[in-house]
């Protein structure tokens, strides 16, 4: 049996807190972060097929189909279940790309778990991070679709629930290379781990900011411009920086008085993102039939 045609949402991620414990063999960093998800999103509609081919539209300037993490993730789902059918996928990309949003991640993980129900297939969430995490370090928390702390490269996560604020997210005119800040020799890698309780009840920062503020004055000048209004911080390895408000009338407020050049928009952050809410609600309509 295949389902039919659904949208389905891939919500952007804020990096909360952001410190770097040490690095592996391999390269990649040691991290301890805080996620939560906001409502501004890319949406997928999905419609399986029988031809057995991934097809995707509209394609997204300067990225190959073969790059795309939406195609990619398609792939590796057929590979890991072999299953024989196809999709097409519509992408309504809304979320600035290579801002520290973690938008090409929340495609996979939302493709993948969209492709787990319309191809039947039944993988658990454990089985899709596993297949989701060779993509990327942040695709495990966008298929578990819940705020958490996550160490390791990303892909430990300890669920929690903090506070739901409303943020203004600002996008400097400016590409933020990840892998760059992670190679780079003065970022600070040598930040000492600490328990959970402790990280949530200590002032958050992010140890890439001071380093992408002195690569990429655009950020320097956002955050410094930004932090006027209110305690503002660099997401991921940015380029977005984002403002934490009291409430959705200071956010507003924050965007009808800071000058224009700033160009940011206001969204609510949350512990349970919209994708984990569409996949209760089918959860709930299938237990019911
Ligand atoms: C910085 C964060 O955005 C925080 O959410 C993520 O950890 C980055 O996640 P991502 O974009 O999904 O990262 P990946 O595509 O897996 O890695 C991009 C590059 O970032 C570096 N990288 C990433 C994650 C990590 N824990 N250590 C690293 O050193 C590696 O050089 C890697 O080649
Ligand atoms: N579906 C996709 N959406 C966005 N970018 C994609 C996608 N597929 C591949 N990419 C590539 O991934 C790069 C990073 O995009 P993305 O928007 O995920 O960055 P990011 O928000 O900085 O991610 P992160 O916070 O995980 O580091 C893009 O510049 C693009 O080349």
């Amino acid at each position: 049996m295949i389902h039919d045609t659904l949208a389905w949402p891939a919500p952007a991620k804020l990096n909360l807190f952001l410190y770097i414990n040490g690095q592996r063999e391999d390269g990649y960093h040691e991290l301890q972060t805080l996620f939560q998800f906001v409502d501004l999103a890319d949406s997928l509609e999905v419609t399986a097929n029988n031809s057995g081919d991934i097809t995707l539209t509209p394609a997204i300037e300067g990225v190959a189909l073969q790059d795309n993490l939406i195609f990619k993730a398609a792939q590796a789902l057929q590979d890991a279940s072999g299953c024989q059918l196809g999709a097409h996928i519509k992408l309504d990309k809304k979320l600035p790309m290579g801002g520290g949003l973690g938008g090409g991640s929340s495609d996979a993980a939302t493709c993948l778990h969209a492709l787990n129900y319309h191809w039947c297939l039944g993988f658990s969430d454990e089985q899709l991070a596993a297949i989701g995490v060779k993509l990327g370090a942040d695709v495990p928390i966008f298929i578990s679709g819940r705020a958490a702390v996550a160490e390791g490269v990303g892909e430990i996560l300890h669920p929690v629930n903090v506070t739901e604020s409303w943020y203004v997210i600002v996008k400097p005119e400016v590409h933020v290379s990840t892998v760059d800040v992670f190679k780079h020799k003065l970022l600070t890698r040598n930040t000492k781990k600490r328990e959970i309780a402790t990280l949530l009840n200590t002032p958050w920062h992010n140890d890439c900011e001071s380093l992408v503020k002195k690569q990429y004055p655009e950020v320097a000048k956002a955050i410094d411009a930004l932090i006027e209004y209110a305690p503002s911080r660099l997401t991921g390895t940015g380029a977005c920086v984002f403002a934490t408000c009291a409430s959705q009338g200071q956010a507003q407020n924050i965007i009808d008085s800071c000058p224009t050049w700033l160009n940011g928009f206001v969204t609510q952050g949350r512990n349970q993102s919209a994708l984990r809410q569409r996949l209760d609600y089918l959860k709930n309509i299938d237990d019911k039939i």
